[in-house]
């Protein structure tokens, strides 16, 4: 998918958090980078019209997020930051058919795309959890598997290994990795990025640097730390 911005500011009261962003998003693998508050989820966010631009516009294969946000949504799944914000069922395997439910798929081919998802990821043994009670790590997981299980064309992931210990950091990392979609991920996990095709570095609502990870990577670590 192509998202595009063209003169993108985004402003909460009078402080605008991102200027005059103007890119186009086209790669398989995208990473965002920057301190604290540089403006990398509201970026984020703008890709499926979470956040709409105050000024500018920004498409997504041609659909402005302001007009068609429903029929974005559809095609681009956000993995929000706090999994609490997205598993919305008491149980695991029933969030998971919740959206598929919501979207139209035929009852009967719900229960095994749920199962695969889950047993993808290797937690076919959470289906019959309640979800509040999953460890912060399980809660992450189940969350991509949520958004994945709808089979979005394109997949932007909120720092999706925070709460994670480092064997499902490396589940997560091969699971984005292994990814058939297209994937735009916001993280401080500097060593997420290795292979991607392009990391923005985030400064101030600004992207200060634009290009490989192992050109943007050390830039951000000199420039920025
Ligand atoms: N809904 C909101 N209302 C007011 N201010 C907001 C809102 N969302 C974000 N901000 C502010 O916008 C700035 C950018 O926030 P954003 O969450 O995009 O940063 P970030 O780079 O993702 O930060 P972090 O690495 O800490 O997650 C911050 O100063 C934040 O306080």
């Amino acid at each position: 998918m192509r998202v595009t911005l063209d003169a993108v500011t985004v402003r909460f009261g009078s402080r605008a958090v991102l200027q005059d962003l103007t890119l186009e998003l086209s790669e398989p693998r995208i990473g965002l980078i920057g301190a604290n508050g540089s403006g990398k989820s509201t970026l984020a966010r703008l890709l499926n019209g979470l956040v709409l631009p105050g000024e500018g516009t920004v498409r997504v294969d041609g659909l402005d997020t302001a007009e068609d946000a429903r029929a974005i949504r559809k095609r681009v799944g956000f993995v929000f930051q706090n999994p609490d914000n997205q598993i919305v069922l008491p149980i695991v395997r029933e969030d998971l058919a919740f959206g598929l439910k919501n979207t139209g798929v035929p009852r009967r081919e719900i229960p095994e795309r749920v199962e695969r998802q889950l047993a993808h990821f290797g937690i076919a043994h959470l289906a019959d959890r309640p979800s509040h009670a999953l460890s912060g790590g399980e809660k992450q997981l189940v969350a991509l598997a949520a958004v994945l299980v709808m089979r979005p064309e394109l997949v932007v992931l909120d720092e999706p290994t925070t709460l994670l210990d480092l064997r499902n950091r490396n589940v997560i990392r091969a699971a984005v990795a292994a990814l058939p979609q297209q994937a735009v991920v916001v993280t401080h996990d500097l060593d997420l990025l290795t292979g991607y095709d392009r990391v923005l570095v985030l400064d101030e609502g600004r992207v200060v640097h634009d290009g490989k990870p192992r050109i943007a990577v050390p830039w951000y670590v000199e420039h920025c730390s």
